[in-house]
């Protein structure tokens, strides 16, 4: 039995976690769950799972969880980590809050299954160096990366050309730019393929969400910048691709559903059965469709390149903007284009730092949020 603790429980991966570990009661139990502020959701979920002994909430709960060692604060994440046995992290956090916790169970010697993008893209030379040293495990969750992670089975990164990750162009993917200036919170949260978050979702429509998903390629598979391609292909079927040195190329493909490359992540090396609504069916798929991206209509895509190889607080400072903007839109307190421009300026203003720690990818995050908040007001 794999002992599962779940960051972000009440949120879309979150929820989808709990789905994949109640299919399979035989292999996975829960053992604790945090969430932000979504208290009814989380006693929920431990009412369901007698198994939970921790639960981490960033608010205090208005009922108490009782018969739980319950942590509450910012620090409830590592907290519950700190307090907790369990034989896997599910890190399902959104935003740079979930960096701590990813080395804290890296720390623990625990390995983690990584939805956080943002602890790659903001920390990931950090993530990297405390991977080596505790000798633990990241699996990847995010599909791209799953779906990378699932190709390179049974051979080595050094026999790889390129990884080619593939987008779907997001809400506005049929926009020109002249187009963007006045489109509304809701049209954006309108993604074609995927049912997320709503940070994610104004990501993919940016193209933020695929430039921080070049950035993570980059340090879970330890390949440059030069080797990672992306293509836009709008159906979301391939959920990406490995060419390999004799031009083989090798894709995985399923329905637009994150329960494949979560249950993957848990059960790794297994596959295990999966009940789906909609598994994929070749013989009923449109025609699939890729092209080259437009570097033009999707700036965000080169900053994000720029920023990687730029390497130390640069990706901190990209995501601690994107993160304040996003928040800024959903208010509607910017519009969508003032969402690139808050990230182009944040990394022309914000102090570069070459090696920094966690206290300075902390700090470099603050400086990019606080220059965001004081350059619209
Ligand atoms: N959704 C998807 O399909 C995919 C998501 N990802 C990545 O996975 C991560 C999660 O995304 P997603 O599930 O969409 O996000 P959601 O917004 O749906 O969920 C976020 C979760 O984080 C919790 N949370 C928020 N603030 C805090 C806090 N201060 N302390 C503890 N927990 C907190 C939320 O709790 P509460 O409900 O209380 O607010 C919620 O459980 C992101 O990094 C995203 O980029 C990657 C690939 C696909
Ligand atoms: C489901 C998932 O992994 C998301 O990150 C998804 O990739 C978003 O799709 P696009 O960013 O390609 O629109
Ligand atoms: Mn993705």
């Amino acid at each position: 039995m794999k002992k599962i603790l779940l960051l972000g429980a009440t949120g879309s991966i979150g929820q989808q976690t709990i789905d994949v570990i109640e299919q399979h009661p035989d292999l996975f139990e829960l053992v604790g769950v945090s969430a932000g502020t979504s208290e009814a959701a989380l006693h929920d979920i431990v009412a369901r799972h007698p198994g939970i002994q921790v639960v981490g909430m960033a608010v205090a709960p208005e009922t108490a969880f009782e018969g739980k060692k319950t942590f509450v604060g910012e620090d409830n994440m590592t907290e519950c980590i700190q307090n907790c046995d369990y034989d896997l992290l599910v890190n399902a956090t959104v935003g740079f809050r979930g960096l701590k916790p990813t080395l804290a169970s890296l720390n623990k010697g625990v390995d983690v299954a990584l939805a956080n993008k943002e602890s790659l893209v903001a920390g990931g030379a950090l993530v990297r160096k405390t991977l080596e040293e505790t000798k633990t495990r990241l699996y990847p969750i995010d599909s791209e990366h799953s779906a990378i992670f699932q190709c390179l089975q049974g051979n080595t990164t050094r026999e790889v050309s390129r990884l080619i990750i593939t987008a779907s162009g997001g809400s506005f993917r049929d926009l020109d730019r002249s187009q963007l200036r006045d489109v509304s919170v809701e049209q954006a949260l309108a993604h074609p393929n995927w049912n997320m978050g709503k940070r994610i979702t104004i990501d993919s429509a940016t193209m933020v969400n695929k430039g921080f998903e070049v950035i993570e390629a980059h340090y879970l598979f330890d390949l440059p910048f030069s080797q990672i391609d992306v293509v836009l292909h709008a159906e979301s079927i391939v959920h990406s691709m490995v060419e390999f040195a004799d031009h083989a190329v090798m894709a995985q493909l399923g329905s637009a559903d994150m329960r494949l490359p979560i249950q993957y992540a848990l059960a790794y090396p297994q596959r295990l059965d999966l009940q789906e609504e909609k598994p994929l069916d070749m013989t009923k798929t449109r025609d699939l469709h890729f092209r080259q991206m437009d570097e033009a209509r999707f700036p965000m895509l080169r900053v994000a390149y720029e920023a990687g190889e730029k390497e130390g607080n640069a990706g901190a400072i990209f995501n601690g903007a994107d993160e304040q903007a996003v928040e800024m839109f959903l208010r509607g307190k910017i519009g969508f284009l003032d969402i690139e421009t808050s990230i182009q300026k944040a990394l022309e203003h914000v102090e570069y730092i070459q090696d920094p720690d966690y206290e300075q990818l902390a700090q470099s995050d603050y400086k990019a949020r606080e220059f965001v908040k004081n350059y619209w007001s």
